[in-house]
């Protein structure tokens, strides 16, 4: 419990409408989760405006609220501030005593790899003794809990009461994967990275940022907000991670003036793999660093992996853990839910799960399979609703390209119409002479793939990976493609 004085004090520019010293309990930008004692926080949403809530707040025992514009309705203090955004950030960092100050805080981004390389290093850090928690796609795990998150990075008051427990819990680690959309709107404000990491930039977004540029710079600001100091001595110094093979890394780097460690496979790297061999059950290479040489064996598959390993690898060596013992770790790692998950059976044919929703993953995970299919390799794609339309028509030529059947479909449509979506996709395809199927229904485009499947085929179901829900309109149902492709493949062999 803190004094609200103790919060308003942390801030510059604002004013109080019915001032008065309350104690407040906790902190919420959700009025779903407001409690009596409550601080509630307004935001103003891409869709909904957190100001049409202030009333229901109050009436539900909130004490007091941060907004931008005062409400006539409610008699308890109110903290008018220019961006209640950030205004949320600097108070929940503050209520919270600086959670991240109390942990090492690891932050990844890039377009893809952020869930597998969190993943990753909380393996590395885990096995060296540490005790990590973790934050992204997947949801906040730490100290044996799992919190389920709307947000790839949730909004700042959350976060930071999520980075709160992990603290309070033990952690010692608190890696995080960092959106380009959350680094735009700042959610992350007040979260002094040690590390920063970055694996690659290709087309994804497009609706947010507007342009390539404008992404590019969202991602730079993980690494100019490392700030203008590097830290005060060796072990709390903060250094920047960079992909040696990725063009967008020398912007990252001028973005910064700590240390920057570089991996790659094909440019000269501080952690470089070499004589990569990628097989149906998983990669090696030879890894050289900069503090010496080992060999990783990984479960993991396809050539990207190996990126996310070498990132992982390096900032292992960072938090000054042996390059063998990470090697170990790395060899131990069985898999990442819904990144080219197998599913399980004895069907005579393999069914790939994998989160591939961007042009680049998309390819990178049917080259990968290409490495190792014996038999034919037939695609299941859609694409998102009211996300980025220009990746929709590039998606499915990949998949059409990549693949000798692809079956277009719909993933989570959200508000758009879903046979506009597949209106997009097509017009990438339509003129060429691809065998491909249109099929809106997911769960109906899965069991045709899989009934048509011959022996030694991949089935690779892309999109949703580790998500057990499909979003039509507003409402998410439940929906697990792991599951879908069960049920087909029992209903194949066993009728
Ligand atoms: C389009 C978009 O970005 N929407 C985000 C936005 O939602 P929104 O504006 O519709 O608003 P809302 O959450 O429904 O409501 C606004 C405010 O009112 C409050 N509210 C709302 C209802 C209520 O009853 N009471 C109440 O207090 C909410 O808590 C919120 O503070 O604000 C919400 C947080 O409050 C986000 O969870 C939500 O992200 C949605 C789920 C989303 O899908 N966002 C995507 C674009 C996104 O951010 N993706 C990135 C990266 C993905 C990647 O790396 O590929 C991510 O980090 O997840
Ligand atoms: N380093 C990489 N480079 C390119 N593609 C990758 C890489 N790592 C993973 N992928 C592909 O991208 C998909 C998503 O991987 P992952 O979930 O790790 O990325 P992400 O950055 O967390 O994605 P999101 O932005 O949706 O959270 C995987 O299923 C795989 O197909
Ligand atoms: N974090 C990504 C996930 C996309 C997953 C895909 N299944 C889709 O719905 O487009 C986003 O919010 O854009
Ligand atoms: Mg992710």
């Amino acid at each position: 419990m803190v004094k609200l004085s103790s919060l308003t004090r942390t801030l510059l520019r604002y004013r109080i409408v019915h001032d008065k010293d309350v104690n407040i309990v906790s902190i919420t930008s959700d009025s779903r989760t407001v409690q009596p004692g409550s601080l509630f926080v307004a935001l103003s949403g891409y869709t909904v405006d957190g100001h049409n809530y202030v009333l229901e707040s109050v009436e539900k025992g909130a004490v007091a609220v941060l907004l931008e514009r005062p409400n006539p309705q409610v008699r308890v203090p109110q903290i008018v501030v220019p961006d209640s955004h950030l205004a949320s950030a600097i108070v929940a960092d503050a209520f919270y005593g600086h959670p991240s100050d109390r942990l090492r805080m690891i932050g990844v981004t890039g377009t893809n790899g952020k869930t597998t390389v969190t993943h990753l290093i909380e393996r590395v850090l885990a096995d060296a003794g540490k005790v990590p928690g973790v934050c992204g796609t997947l949801g906040a795990r730490f100290a044996g809990r799992a919190v389920e998150l709307n947000n790839t990075t949730p909004f700042p008051v959350e976060l930071h009461g999520i980075l709160n427990d992990m603290a309070l819990a033990g952690c010692t680690h608190g890696v995080m994967e960092v959106s380009s959309h959350a680094l735009e709107r700042r959610q992350n404000a007040g979260v002094q990275y040690k590390v920063a990491v970055f694996t690659n930039l290709t087309q994804d977004h497009l609706d947010f940022h507007g342009t390539m540029e404008a992404y590019l710079a969202a991602k730079g600001k993980l690494f100019s907000r490392l700030g203008n100091a590097y830290g005060g001595h060796r072990g709390d110094m903060s250094y920047g991670v960079l992909n040696a093979d990725d063009a967008a890394s020398t912007y990252l780097a001028a973005q910064t003036v700590v240390e920057c460690v570089t991996y790659g496979i094909e440019n000269d790297a501080d952690v470089r793999a070499k004589g990569l061999h990628i097989g149906p059950d998983g990669l090696a290479c030879d890894v050289h660093t900069w503090l010496g040489d080992g060999h990783l064996q990984m479960s993991l598959t396809g050539r990207f992996n190996a990126y996310n390993a070498l990132a992982a690898i390096a900032v292992g060596l960072i938090e000054g853990i042996p390059l063998e013992q990470i090697l170990e770790s790395l060899r131990g790692i069985a898999g990442v839910p819904g990144r080219l998950e197998r599913v399980a059976g004895n069907h005579p044919f393999t069914v790939l799960v994998d989160y591939s929703h961007t042009p680049d993953s998309l390819e990178n995970a049917l080259d990968t399979i290409h490495e190792f299919a014996k038999g034919r390799v037939i695609c299941i794609v859609g694409c998102g609703g009211d996300r980025d339309k220009g990746k929709r028509p590039i998606m499915a030529r990949i998949a059409c390209e990549k693949s000798d059947l692809a079956v277009l479909t719909s993933d989570n449509p959200r508000t758009e119409d879903p046979e506009a979506i597949l209106d997009d996709m097509e017009a990438g395809v339509k003129d060429a002479n691809y065998a491909y199927q249109r099929i809106l229904d997911r769960a109906l485009a899965i069991e045709s793939a899989i009934s048509v499947a011959q022996p030694d085929d991949v089935v690779l179901i892309a999109g949703k990976g580790h998500e057990t829900y499909q979003i039509i309109g507003r409402t998410k149902h439940h929906f697990d493609d792991r599951e879908v492709a069960k049920q087909a493949i029992n209903k194949r062999f066993n009728g």
